[in-house]
């Protein structure tokens, strides 16, 4: 309890006003807004209260790619840290569009949870096992794509139906026998407390994750650096250079957020060496195009060593014809 390295500082004069976590009012924002504002609790020795934003996305009906994709959940929080309303938030780093913000600072990457898709299926089934026409719900072109393009090499027989809405409307389109199964995000089903309703967790080589699935974003306004030095130590540098070489790939590829992508860095032993293997996918969403690859370096001694190698793999992919599968660019 008293670890002297997170002991508030009592010399700092008059005690500090909270600081202002500004979160949507999601069940899934709420829940990693929450773990993280008791992480800087501890670390600052400062109060943390939430301040609930409401974006478009969170009340628009439409469907992600007509609302110009997941960016549009980032943007009013990010208003509100440039406004000054708050002092900082938390993003999933996958809805993050890959350009950087003026004015703002991501001053952490904490520590990954799992970056897999999990399967939510009736009857406790996997994707291998489903029955013949069986209905798998997500919204996402990139899981469609993925899942398809399994589903033909391996003669097996589903439909991709595309839906919408939070973790607990998605399943239940499996408990109301709507659907027979959805994906979603393992990171999201464990931070709202209902990975054990995960019936398979997916395999990365069935399908690939979306870039920076499963980590975090805390990001802050550049114009607070001694906020933004605090919250660096909640950065995880493996998981900073990961996803930066997933973004990297997702950048070249002049992919939105929205596309069909999937990218995945992962640390692998070779010998005495750690490498890192980037892998990515780009696919039609009927899943009868897929381009699938994967490159492996040195591992990255910085970030700019981790987006070297995401464009390298997306040259590569360019060159096998990625462009022409991904369809509508978002802006
Ligand atoms: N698309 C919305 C979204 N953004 C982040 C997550 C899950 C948490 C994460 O990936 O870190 C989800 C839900 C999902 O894809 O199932």
């Amino acid at each position: 309890m008293t670890d002297p390295a997170h002991t508030p500082r009592t010399t700092d004069a008059p005690a500090r006003r909270p600081l202002r976590l500004g979160t949507r009012r999601s069940k899934l924002a709420m829940a990693q807004s929450g773990m993280v504002a008791q992480q800087v609790r501890e670390l600052t020795g400062r109060d943390v209260e939430l301040v609930e934003i409401t974006t478009y996305g969170d009340v628009s009906r439409e469907s992600l790619a007509q609302i110009g994709g997941t960016g549009v959940f980032v943007s009013a929080l990010r208003d509100a840290l440039l406004a000054g309303d708050i002092d900082f938030a938390v993003h999933s780093l996958k809805d993050l569009p890959t350009a950087a913000p003026d004015g703002l600072t991501l001053a952490a990457v904490p520590v990954r949870e799992d970056p897999r898709d999990a399967l939510v299926s009736r009857g406790g089934r996997t994707f291998g096992t489903l029955p013949a026409g069986a209905k798998i719900g997500t919204g996402s072109p990139r899981r469609m794509a993925q899942l398809n393009a399994w589903a033909r090499s391996h003669g097996l027989d589903i439909e991709t139906v595309p839906i919408r809405g939070n973790v607990d409307t998605r399943i239940g389109y499996v408990t109301s026998g709507k659907l027979d199964a959805v994906v979603l995000a393992a990171a999201g089903l464990n931070r709202i407390g209902r990975l054990a309703e995960a019936t398979e967790l997916i395999a990365a080589d069935i399908v690939l994750p979306a870039p920076g699935q499963g980590a975090l974003a805390v990001e802050c306004a550049a114009s607070d650096p001694e906020l933004a030095a605090q919250l660096a130590e909640l950065d995880d540098p493996g998981t900073r250079v990961a996803v930066t070489a997933e973004r990297s790939l997702l950048a070249a590829l002049e992919a939105g957020c929205s596309a069909p992508v999937g990218a995945l860095a992962d640390l692998v032993a070779d010998g005495q060496a750690t490498e890192l293997r980037l892998r990515g996918v780009v696919g039609t969403t009927d899943g009868t195009e897929l381009v699938q690859m994967s490159i492996t370096g040195p591992a990255p001694a910085s970030d700019d060593e981790a987006r070297a190698l995401g464009r390298e793999l997306a040259a590569e992919m360019l060159a096998k014809g990625a462009a022409g599968l991904m369809g509508e660019r978002t802006p």
